[in-house]
């Protein structure tokens, strides 16, 4: 009876820390932002765009992987891309997703010195973040697998989404809840494009960001159309911006993301 009653005061005490072991054990291997830094993406990324992506929750900057690494090494991501082995996405949910994905590992350098070292630019994203103010999320933990994404033409794209799964375990099921653990904890995703650099509009593909309404000069929007070009970077604040992928007409279209963990400020 004793032992009885002492387990029911200790199990309250006990569960917290084991629920908390268990949730930490769904989340993605990852390291801290310090230990990713980019000393050139340092150098490119600056208090500006930091400013816009607080104020809007997004940044766009053209040309990051040629600027950074220079044109050859664009090229040469695309070129491990196109031989990559992908398949379907098994976090597809209830949204329309056509794509199809394969992780990169920055541990491995398998994949090919292009990915790699766009992989390297990306994991730094954080770091050179927080070296010019930015104060929209903190405690950054870099994955070690970036996704790397194909969209073929004839696909629907991807519909409107949040790259964070905010749905309670009532909603998804005790294990499908601790399996989004990962993207829950998601406050930055950072993407590059490895596609032609002189991608157009009658390529389709953009990637549509829904920020509210914003006057452009002559209207008002609700969005923005990012153009998917070779090299351009994109970083936005993942449980705040919806965002949509439009089908590519033409060709395939291909990203790298990375997924940077963290605390909401
Ligand atoms: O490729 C893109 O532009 C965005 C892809 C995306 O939204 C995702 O993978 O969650
Ligand atoms: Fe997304």
């Amino acid at each position: 009876m004793a032992t009885s009653r002492r387990l029911a005061r200790w199990l309250p005490a006990l569960a917290a820390p084991a629920a908390y072991a268990l949730h930490q054990s769904y989340l993605p291997a990852s390291q801290s932002s310090s230990t990713c830094q980019h000393s050139q993406l340092d150098k490119l990324i600056t208090r500006e765009h930091v400013q816009e992506l607080e104020s809007q929750g997004f940044v766009v900057i053209p040309a990051a992987v040629q600027q950074v690494l220079g044109h050859a090494a664009l090229e040469r991501a695309r070129r491990d891309a196109s031989s990559c082995h992908f398949g379907k996405s098994s976090n597809r949910g209830q949204t329309v997703r056509d794509d199809v994905v394969c992780w990169i590992s920055a541990s491995d350098d398998s994949p090919g010195e292009g990915l790699v070292s766009c992989g390297a630019l990306l994991r730094g994203a954080a770091a050179a973040l927080e070296r010019h103010g930015y104060r929209g999320s903190r405690h950054h933990r870099v994955p070690l697998l970036l996704q790397l994404s194909r969209f073929e033409p004839g696909g629907r794209g991807y519909g409107r989404h949040l790259d964070c799964n905010f749905q309670s375990a009532f909603e998804l099921g005790i294990s499908s809840w601790l399996r989004a653990a990962g993207s829950r904890a998601r406050v930055l995703t950072a993407m590059v494009y490895l596609n032609d650099p002189d991608w157009a509009g009658r390529d389709g593909g953009q990637l549509r960001i829904f920020h509210g309404p914003q006057w452009d000069g002559s209207r008002w929007r609700d969005h923005t159309d990012v153009f998917p070009a070779g090299g351009t970077l994109v970083i936005f604040k993942s449980p705040q911006v919806p965002h949509q992928v439009l089908p590519p007409r033409k060709v395939d279209r291909h990203a790298l993301t990375c997924w940077i963990a963290g605390k909401v400020s």
